[in-house]
């Protein structure tokens, strides 16, 4: 996979050069280039903002830098994911559904967001995919997309060392993941579940699935599947 991420702060991204996708362009898995917006100015001040039409605080970004930047940077092939507070909810699905296109460009907008008539033109020649990673407002689109690309990295098939941790994840099989311990088996007069110890093997995923379905069902009641009935569990109504 190939990621290019547009940004006026790049170095911002720095940290994709450490850890797994650090590893991952070491073997080759991933090849990751990160560009400065103002690379695709045209005036002396390298100028990437303007007031808004029709009024408001704030400034955006302008079309023409980014114009110009889509235009070398988006090419057939190329998955446009333009991180912004009004795009469709990040989820382990649409990570994995990232992780199987062959080129991600990411447009990491700030101010008050991008002029929209780019989004519109890139619309017409590339998939575009506007994705929020949460109800909440950043500055940036920069720290969005380096949450997106470890998500979206970390499946990419040799990435991982052990593929099997990342079938018990949560939000793998829909439910968050049950609790986990290792030694010492006994800490602070607190004591690992006896079940771990048994070596019933059916015993412990019997548990570890009802595990994850408590601990689904007490915090997050909208991902427990409507077949789930506990009776003892507090579920508190989706907000
Ligand atoms: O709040 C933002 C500002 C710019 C770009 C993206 C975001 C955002 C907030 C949540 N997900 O993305």
């Amino acid at each position: 996979m190939r990621i290019d991420v547009v940004s006026i702060f790049p170095d911002y991204l720095a940290p994709l050069g450490l850890s797994l996708p650090g590893k991952a362009q070491a073997t080759g898995l991933l090849e990751l280039h990160v560009h400065d917006l103002r690379g695709w100015t045209r005036d002396r001040h390298r100028t990437v903002d303007d007031t808004p039409y029709g009024g408001g605080a704030g400034m955006v970004m302008k079309p023409e830098p980014w114009g110009e930047a889509l235009d070398e940077l988006l090419e057939p092939g190329v998955t446009l994911v333009v991180p912004t507070p009004s795009g469709e909810p990040f989820t382990q699905a649409l990570a994995r559904e990232l992780a199987t296109r062959d080129r991600l460009l990411f447009a990491c907008g700030r101010y008050e967001g991008i002029d929209q008539r780019v989004l519109d033109e890139a619309h017409g020649r590339a998939e575009v995919r506007e994705i929020s990673i949460g109800d909440y407002v950043l500055n940036g689109g920069e720290v969005a997309a380096l949450a997106i690309t470890e998500a979206v990295v970390r499946l990419l098939p040799g990435f991982m060392g052990n593929p099997e941790s990342l079938v018990e994840e949560s939000h793998e099989d829909g439910l968050l993941e049950y609790p986990v311990y290792t030694k010492p088996a006994s800490w602070r007069g607190r004591e690992v579940p006896p079940v771990l110890l048994s070596g019933d093997h059916a015993a412990i995923a019997a548990w570890r699935h009802e595990q994850a379905v408590r601990r689904t069902a007490a915090r997050r009641p909208d991902l427990v599947p409507a077949s789930v009935v506990l009776d003892d569990v507090e579920v508190r109504p989706a907000r």
